[in-house]
């Protein structure tokens, strides 16, 4: 049996200020273009997130994970704060078992960092801005994938406030445990989504109804597309589902970086995706912060087009 991956793309050729080889470059784009399509998440080699770095911020996100619970609380967030920004353990009888820190840009006065290890927090300060610098990039690469000038999307989304990073922590599952969900499957809400697994594996996309695994590659960032590109592309590119599950004895760690649309923005299918293209828009269109409380609260889907005459369309 063949084991199906998801598409890994060499992105060096964009890395450099004053260009990079052209005919590689848009090899690049189009390969994109088809993993998003095809699976919604793909893979970068090459993408300029220091190896080292990323290594150093999985080793002491272990060191504080495995901290007891009174260390980690001493991280908790500030009460009344977006979106629980700080540690945060998932509640016991959720089916899903995973604890993690969760902060803004460095800038914000919002974020709750560990005190201990005592470089952690320097850390996860630096990871921040490399994650950044990488989804402006892909972001560039996805707007020319979907047809669009190469700002497109950066031009539509132009405040980084949103922007969420998180440490995650998975608990070992243990042998006959019947629940070894990390994460229960699910799609993201926002645009863009960077993952750093540890080599200890457990990320999973669905295809066509088939897990596939992501076996993890300390060279490797997974991408995966969010709702927002889903509405946008008008179903062009699909935000795809993916799960965590709790690998039997072994604790796993990952980073994952959600890069966002600011709260106050209009989500809507793009002309160029409907009225251009004779297509009617999919979905109606919602700012983003009604969408994001509206995920909080449940786990719905973008939406969908209302086929009365009430509805906006
Ligand atoms: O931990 C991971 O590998 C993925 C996390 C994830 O899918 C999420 O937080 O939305
Ligand atoms: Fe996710």
């Amino acid at each position: 049996m063949v084991t199906q991956s998801i598409p890994t793309v060499d992105l060096s050729p964009f890395g450099h200020e004053n260009g990079g080889d052209e005919a590689v470059k848009k090899r690049a784009i189009e390969e994109v273009g088809r993993a998003c399509s095809e699976y919604g998440f793909f893979q970068v080699v090459n993408h300029g997130v220091p190896l080292g770095l990323l290594a150093r911020a999985l080793e002491l996100s272990q060191l504080f994970f495995d901290y007891p619970l009174e260390e980690k609380l001493k991280a908790s967030p500030i009460p009344g704060a977006p979106p629980s920004l700080g540690y945060t353990k998932q509640i016991e009888h959720l089916t899903d078992n995973n604890e993690y820190i969760l902060m803004f840009t460095p800038e914000s006065s919002f974020n709750v960092y560990p005190e201990n290890p005592p470089e952690y927090r320097e850390v996860l300060r630096e990871m921040f801005p490399h994650f950044k610098k990488i989804a402006l990039i892909v972001e560039s690469i996805i707007s020319q994938c979907l047809g669009l000038p190469p700002n497109f999307l950066r031009d539509y989304n132009n405040i980084r406030t949103w922007d969420v990073m998180a440490a995650l922590h998975y608990t070992p599952a243990t042998d006959g445990d019947d629940n070894v969900s990390g994460q229960s499957e699910h799609k993201d809400s926002n645009c863009i989504s960077f993952v750093y697994q540890d080599d200890v594996g457990g990320l999973e996309v669905n295809k066509d109804g088939k897990w596939i695994p992501i076996t993890p590659n300390e060279g490797t960032l997974v991408v995966n597309i969010g709702d927002v590109i889903q509405v946008l592309s008008n179903d062009k590119f699909k935000s795809a589902t993916h799960r965590v599950v709790r690998p039997i004895g072994k604790s796993r760690n990952s980073y994952a970086f959600f890069y966002n649309v600011d709260g106050e923005k209009w989500v809507e299918p793009l002309p160029q995706f409907t009225e251009a293209v004779g297509e009617p828009p999919k979905y109606r269109g919602f700012f983003y912060k009604e969408y994001a409380l509206l995920r909080l609260k449940n786990r719905e889907e973008p939406p969908a087009r209302k086929l009365s005459y009430a509805s906006k369309f």
